[in-house]
Parts: structure tokens; sequence; C-alpha cells
């Protein structure tokens, strides 16, 4: 086999092609990592110190894929000597009767998660300094945490490469020829694979756009912001302050959540869980801030112990398909070209599942769990799809 020949190219080296060319360089296959900026980048969707992990969905079928992740996260721990998780808990609050709030639950109890109900009159000793909404439940997924996203993808990518895996970085991928040996071309090589695996995050329609494929996504910029403490440490990880989602409130329509202050001393993430569109190339042009004021009314009325306007605000993208579901198919017309996409602000926590669930793909394996919610195909009835 020439250099330039593989088993399987992945393109894009964010959490989701890492993951999944670390489980091919596990299952044997001489695997290629491609991708487009110089590692570590902060331009796509994976970068940045922390991301929430939990059991709590609002669909049964993410919860009962998280059971294995937490497993695979445990073992990437072990195999590459990094702590990436640490359990927080997940506080949950939203109107009682709220369809989302509802659906968390019945999750959660559903599917014998551990979790502890705050009935109102206990919510504030159990969680100080936050102003609950009047009608609103609260209940907490005790499994939950924080995971180390920047540590994370360079212990992937250790272990990907102590296998034998090859990544080329700074390297973007300009063409693809499909075939039964699919080329792929860069600004410096060209290289055959048997199979080829797309996980390029807000450029998937770029790419797929080679292989005559577009999917409904949307691309949006995610201001992150943290927000100071009027006095360190109020809602610290050392003070157990869990991570939290707050579903609906009358500040927006989608969902606020907040991680406790641990990276950055006295700051604490609180963001919006949407943000403006925006190309993936022009994301420092897309200046919009109305979620920020969202946030400052939010951060004003329910957390009292933070300055409501932010310290730092950093950028994200999210890639969203029209369900917020992730899609995990087979390419319609080329079956040795398989997509991971659309993870929809929620797939960093999934990355290891994600890894092995495009692998399975990879190599026609009965894949581990059902992926009907994922298929392209759910796409095709809706009227304005883009394919
Ligand atoms: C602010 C924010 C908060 C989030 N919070 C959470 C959370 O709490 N919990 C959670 O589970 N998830 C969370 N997410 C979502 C999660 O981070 C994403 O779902 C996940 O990182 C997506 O990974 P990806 O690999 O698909 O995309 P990316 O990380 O964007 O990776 C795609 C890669 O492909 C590369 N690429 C693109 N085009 C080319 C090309 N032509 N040639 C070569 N390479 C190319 C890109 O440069 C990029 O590195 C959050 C996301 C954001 C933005
Ligand atoms: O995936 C998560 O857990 C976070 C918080 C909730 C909104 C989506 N992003």
């Amino acid at each position: 086999m020439a250099s330039r020949d593989f088993d399987c190219i992945v393109i894009g080296a964010g959490i989701q092609g890492s993951f999944t060319a670390y489980h091919l360089a596990k299952s044997g296959r001489k695997t290629l990592l491609l991708e487009q900026f110089v590692l570590p980048h902060s331009r796509g969707s994976s970068h940045g110190q922390t991301r929430i992990t939990r059991k709590a969905y609002e669909q049964d079928f993410y919860t009962q894929m998280m059971e294995e992740c937490y497993q695979l996260w445990a073992q990437l721990e072990k195999e590459a000597n990094v702590k990436l998780y640490r359990r927080t808990g997940l506080l949950i609050m939203g109107p009682e009767n709220g369809r989302d709030f509802l659906l968390f639950k019945n999750t959660l109890l559903k599917n014998k998660v551990p979790t502890v109900t705050l009935e109102p009159s206990e919510f504030s000793q159990h969680i100080p300094h936050v102003n609950r909404n009047p009608g609103d439940g609260a209940i907490v997924d005790t499994t939950a945490g924080v995971l180390y996203a920047d540590r994370a993808l360079k212990a992937v990518q250790g272990v990907f490469h102590r296998l034998g895996g090859v990544i080329k970085d700074g390297e973007k991928v300009i063409d693809i020829q499909t075939g039964p040996v699919v080329t792929v071309t860069t600004a410096s090589g060209v290289y055959k694979a048997k199979s080829l695996v797309i996980t390029a995050g807000p450029w998937a329609n770029r790419l797929l756009s080679h292989t005559n494929l577009q999917l409904p996504l949307q691309v949006v910029k995610i201001n992150v912001c943290y927000w100071r403490e009027k006095i360190p440490g109020t809602y610290s990880v050392t003070k157990r302050f869990p991570c939290f989602i707050q579903t609906e409130c009358k500040e927006g329509k989608y969902h606020i959540y907040g991680l406790p202050s641990n990276e950055y001393p006295g700051l604490m993430k609180v963001c919006y869980h949407m943000g403006s569109e925006t190309d993936p190339d022009e994301r420092d042009r897309q200046t919009d801030r109305w979620d920020i004021d969202i946030l400052s009314h939010y951060i004003t009325r329910c957390f009292p112990g933070l300055v409501p306007i932010p310290a730092v605000v950093e950028s994200c993208m999210y890639t969203v398909t029209p369900d917020h579901h992730f899609v995990l198919d087979r390419h319609p017309s080329h079956s040795n070209i398989i997509i991971g996409a659309g993870f929809s602000g929620h797939g960093f926590k999934f990355g290891p599942i994600v890894g092995k669930l495009l692998c399975e793909l990879t190599l026609g394996l009965v894949p581990s769990y059902d992926l009907s919610p994922f298929k392209i195909q759910r796409f095709l009835s809706q009227p304005k799809s883009a394919l």
C-alpha cells in the first residue's frame, strides 16, 4: 500500500472525526485524519475548556446512548492518563407542566437515571443564590458533569496517533472524487481510500457539495458568555454548584444553560442555546448580540450573584438540523461515504459513541444503536428540504 493509500480517510478533526478515527484505528484500519487548520484551533465547534455531559434528555434514545458513553469516556481517561470528566450534577429548572421540563423529567424517571427532585420549600437550601421562577419544578440528574473539551480532543487525537493513525493538519480538503476508491485532494496532497467519513462540522455542506448532496443544516454563531461572580466562588464547582438547564422561561424561546465557575476563576459560563446564522468562514463578522440581552435579563432576575454584563465572550458554532437531531448515516448515492453532521449544539458528550457508530457504518457492521432518528431520509418528507 503506497503511503498515500489508506483504508479510511476522515475529514475533520473535531471531536466527532477524532473519535471516528480513534475507533477505526482500534479496529486495525489504516486511517488518515485530515484537518484544514493547524491543531489545536478555535474556529469550529469542539474548542473551549468545557462542555456539559448528562443523561438527562428529552428523548429516550439519547439517554440510552449515554449509558455506554460514560464508560467510553472513562476508558479514554485511562488510555490517555488524563482527567476529562468532573461530576457536578445537572439541575433542570422549568415550568412544572411545561413540555420540555416534563420530557426531561419523564425520560429521567423512565430510564431510572439517579435523580434528586427539589421541592420549592427546599430549593434554596440546596441551590443558594438562585431565584427559582414561581411555578418552576427542579430535578437534578446526579450523573451529569463537566467534560474538559480541549483536553479531551488532545487526548483522543493522541491515542489515535499512538495506535498508528496519521493526522495531517493544516490540510484543507478541496476536492473529493467518489467511486469504489475515493480520491481526496488537499492543498498539498492527493490521498486514496476505500472509505471516507465526512465530519466537517459547520463546513459539512461545503464538503458534501463535492458528492452532489446538500443537507438542511443551519450554521449559527454562539456567543459563549462568562459572567463575573459578585463574590468570587458563589457558583463555584468547589462549592458543588451544578451545571443547569433552564427550559421554558419568559426571556426566550430556547433553553438557557450554565456551568459552575471553574475554568476561569470567578467567572460562570451561562449561554443561550441559539444564535444568529453565519458563514463558517466569516464567523467573526457575525456581531449580533440579541442572545446576550436575553441572558442579561435572565441573569438579573435569576442569578443575583452575577454581574449581568458578560466579562468574557468567546465564539463557537452550532450546525443545526430542523429537528435538532444528529445526522449519522451512509451517503444516499455512495455507500462508502459515511456522514456525521448536524450535531445541533449538543454533540460533544456523544463523541465516543458517535465515533463508534460512524466506524461501524464504515466497516459495514450492524450499528450498536437504532440509527433511525439520525437518517438523512427523514429530511426528504420536509417540504422545504434542501436535499
Ligand atoms: C458554545 C457551544 C457549547 C456547546 N455545549 C455543549 C455541551 O455542553 N455539551 C455537548 O455535548 N455539546 C455541546 N456543544 C456541541 C458540541 O461542541 C458539538 O456538537 C461538537 O463539537 C461538534 O463536533 P464536530 O466534530 O461535528 O465539529 P467541529 O468541531 O467543527 O469539527 C469539524 C472539523 O472539520 C474541519 N474541516 C471542515 N472543513 C474541512 C476541510 N475542507 N478540510 C479539512 N478539514 C475540514 C474543521 O476545521 C473542524 O475542525 C456545544 C457547542 C458550542 C458551540
Ligand atoms: O448539550 C448540552 O448539554 C448543552 C446544554 C444544553 C443545550 C445544549 N448544550
